[in-house]
């Protein structure tokens, strides 16, 4: 039930995974309520039967609608959580002053030759980067219209390497390995229900620098860095419904150590609600950042070759696409950046 005093939400994409997390948060979230969910073959179905684990709650009755501009207009707040290539003409179609939040990537790569390069089609524009803990990244969100909100390996990656470019610590060239959950392929590619192939089996996909968050890492730790930083990326599939743990390797400027490495990451996320920099000795597991919105990142120097090793751990769902997204459109409407976000994970 909308009221007054609510903000009023709509999710395009509602019937996906990333909208089915995003849903789950707003559900507990104290200042915005869902009036409209919107889907495309879901279309007619009760969003509890499409999304169970939504069920229980008062969303699970809402019934999902066609996707279109027109429904769409009228709320507060419209998250967009549809394929690639399917924002661009929605937003535009939408009030100038309706906050608008798009999880994929249509509006994420200032480059358009990038864009058109990594994606195909037509690049449709750049909104600001919602990656709030990016350094001087915060102000451009807050009160802000339209957020392009990152990819989930794009964001584990910058949120461990990016303070550590930023203080001159690594040289700008890195090697990322990082393996994700089967869910960040979206629930259409049901990757979920091929268990014979992938349970019990971690493969590499996308490799040879062909994987288009490649372009959105170099982005982002190039600006970081203020000099171009090179991103060389090889994501893996694991075995596991939901989680990304990404391995960032650069060599190490003359002199740096592992205490430098550390104090870095601790001043950069000392005010950071999100961002745990483990204890010396921790390393990251997925399993405990899944359900929450925290990063949990280490970094350790390999003096024998002279590199710095970065380990982050995130919710894909979480902190790499829903939970990143509440997490700005917060700081667009003026809520409490931290509202309707898990801090702690679940466990085992
Ligand atoms: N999964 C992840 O970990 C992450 C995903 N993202 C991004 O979030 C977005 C959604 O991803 P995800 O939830 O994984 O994908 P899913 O495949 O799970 O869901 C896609 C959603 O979009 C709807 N949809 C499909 N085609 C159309 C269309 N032509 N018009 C309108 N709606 C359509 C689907 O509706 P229906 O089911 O009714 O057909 C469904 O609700 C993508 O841009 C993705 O890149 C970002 C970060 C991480
Ligand atoms: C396991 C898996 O397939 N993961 C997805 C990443 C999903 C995601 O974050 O990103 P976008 O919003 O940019 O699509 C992939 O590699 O394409």
């Amino acid at each position: 039930m909308v009221t007054a005093m609510t903000l009023k939400a709509a999710v395009a994409g509602g019937s996906g995974y990333a909208g089915g997390e995003l849903l789950r948060l707003l559900a507990a979230h104290p200042e915005i309520e869902v009036a409209t969910v919107t889907g495309a073959s879901s279309a007619g179905e009760l969003l509890g039967a499409s999304q169970p684990h939504l069920a229980a709650s008062p969303l699970g009755a809402l019934e999902i609608a066609s996707t279109t501009p027109e429904l769409l207009a009228g709320h507060e707040v419209v998250f967009l959580a549809l394929p690639h290539g399917q924002s661009a003409a929605i937003a535009e179609a939408l009030p100038v002053d309706t906050v608008v939040v798009d999880l994929g990537a249509d509006f994420r790569l200032e480059d358009a030759a990038r864009w058109e390069h990594f994606y195909g089609g037509t690049h449709a524009g750049s909104w600001p980067y919602g990656l709030p803990e990016l350094p001087g990244q915060r102000p451009l969100l807050e009160g802000a219209r339209r957020i392009a909100s990152p990819g989930c390996y794009p964001t584990s990656v910058a949120l461990g390497t990016a303070p550590l470019l930023a203080a001159g610590l690594l040289e700008p060239d890195v090697v990322v390995v990082a393996a994700s959950g089967t869910s960040g392929a979206g629930r259409a590619a049901r990757t979920s229900l091929l268990g014979s192939e992938v349970m019990g089996a971690v493969s590499a996909y996308g490799v040879g620098g062909v994987h288009r968050h490649t372009a959105e890492m170099e982005q982002s730790l190039s600006g970081a860095a203020g000099v171009p930083v090179a991103v060389s990326f090889t994501p893996l599939l694991a075995p596991m419904p939901r989680g990304i743990l990404a391995t960032s390797n650069a060599r190490l400027r003359e002199g740096v150590t592992g205490a430098d490495l550390r104090a870095a990451l601790l001043d950069a996320y000392a005010a950071e609600p999100f961002v745990v920099v483990l204890p010396e000795g921790a390393q990251p597991t997925t399993a405990a950042t899944l359900g929450s919105n925290a990063a949990h990142v280490q970094a350790v120097a390999d003096p024998r070759t002279g590199r710095a090793v970065v380990t982050v751990a995130v919710d894909n769902l979480g902190k790499g696409a829903a939970g990143q997204a509440l997490q700005n459109a917060n700081l667009a409407l003026g809520l409490p950046e931290t509202a309707g976000l898990p801090l702690v994970g679940v466990a085992p």
